[in-house]
């Protein structure tokens, strides 16, 4: 054998086992060996090429032989990123090489029993369970790897804690992505109720008389010709009454503006008191009230003379904590629904009746000549 390097020149290699390989075995036309100590110098492994002629005959073979160095500065290359550890070992497992290095341990044969079976095996990978590093003793996660063709195995390890720290980062990332919805749900669920909070007092301010707090004219108009197309459906009965305060002008003349805002809100609260919730109660305008039931002109009578009771006990005072006399004259309107009938029409017949009593006295209840009554009744 011819030998390059600091290697002796007419070195026999016939008795070694690569040699004889090659020599036995027709198909093989090269081999890495495992790792092994020469009697001088470091571990090495050798990498042979059978020469062969035509028919196949073993002429001779050259031979490389690989510094472990070579695989050690390959594995720094590759070794980095979330790899703690990567190995070679060939299939005694001697160490040929290791990342990060570990020099003293390179060419060392170890018994691990955790890699045992896997050695023994015809598999080509395997994943571990966690177990603890024979050369630095840390606790990692293991995958082996058999190089084809070669007696080496590759182990690359991943440190536990790393492990674990990647883990605490993905589900710290998950945890907060989540609160963060989380809050920005209920954030946006806040506006959206506070939304909705301002839409439903804006609405009730539109619907509402701002002085007594009851259906302002617009609002009670649309409850009440609910109220009338039900009616019409039910061929129900459908009154109204309209009441207007008696010698308003006097009080506001006599005790002032606001004294007549009081008297006001005292005579809507008599009116919300007298009805039952299902009845419509509205400020018409002025001093004006209007009141939607429906009942028939029977119950809508009784109603009105309730009213009129309520409103003459009813307690204002004026600013010098006298009580003030609280009237009013209702006019009532009265009929059993059908198409025709409209919530103009009943006003107006309600307005007729009121004047009528106005004009008559104040203070009573008046019903139109032609009151929509149904005859059979
Ligand atoms: N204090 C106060 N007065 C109002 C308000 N709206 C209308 N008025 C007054 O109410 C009075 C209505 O008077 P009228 O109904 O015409 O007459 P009246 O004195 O009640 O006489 P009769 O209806 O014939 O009994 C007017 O003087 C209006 O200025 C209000 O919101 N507050």
């Amino acid at each position: 054998m011819v030998t390059h390097g600091n290697a002796r020149l007419g070195f026999d290699a016939s008795e070694r086992e690569y040699c004889q390989r090659l020599q036995a075995d027709p198909e093989l036309d090269s081999l890495v060996t495992r790792g092994f100590r020469a009697n001088v110098g470091p571990v090495n492994v050798t990498h042979a090429r059978a020469l062969r002629d035509e028919d196949g005959r073993f002429l001779g073979m050259v031979a490389i032989a690989l510094d472990l160095e070579f695989f050690s500065q390959w594995l720094a290359r590759v070794g980095t990123g979330r790899v703690d550890s990567l190995a070679i070992e060939d299939d005694q497992q001697m160490l040929l090489a290791r990342y990060p290095p570990f020099p003293q341990a390179i060419g060392q044969l170890f018994d691990d029993p955790n890699m045992n079976d896997f050695f023994a095996s015809d598999e080509r990978f395997r994943v571990h369970p966690p177990a603890r590093s024979p050369l630095d003793q840390k606790h990692r996660y293991w995958g082996t790897r058999k190089v084809e063709g070669t007696p080496y195995t590759i182990i690359l390890g991943i440190d536990r804690a790393n492990w674990l720290a990647d883990w605490y980062r993905l589900a710290w990332l998950a945890v907060s992505g989540w609160t963060l919805i989380m809050v920005l749900g209920f954030i946006a669920l806040r506006n959206y109720l506070r939304l909705l909070e301002g839409r439903s007092a804006l609405q009730q301010q539109a619907r509402t008389d701002p002085l007594t707090g009851i259906a302002n004219r617009s609002y009670f108009t649309a409850l009440a010709e609910r109220e009338i197309a039900r009616a019409q459906r039910t061929q129900g009965w459908i009154a109204l009454l309209l009441l207007d305060v008696d010698r308003f002008k006097t009080i506001n003349d006599t005790h002032g503006h606001h004294v007549g805002d009081r008297a006001l809100k005292t005579f809507a609260a008599c009116c919300s008191r007298v009805t039952r919730a299902e009845d419509v109660v509205g400020r018409w305008g002025g001093d004006e009230f209007v009141v939607l039931i429906s009942q028939d002109q029977t119950a809508a009578l009784g109603l009105a003379e309730r009213l009129l009771k309520e409103i003459r006990t009813a307690k204002v005072l004026n600013d010098q904590g006298e009580p003030l006399s609280l009237n009013a004259s209702i006019g009532l309107a009265c009929s059993r629904a059908d198409h025709s009938l409209d919530l103009e029409a009943l006003l107006h017949q309600a307005d007729l009746a009121m004047l009528k009593m106005k004009r008559s006295g104040r203070g009573r209840i008046g019903t139109p000549p032609a009151s929509g009554a149904d005859p059979a009744d």
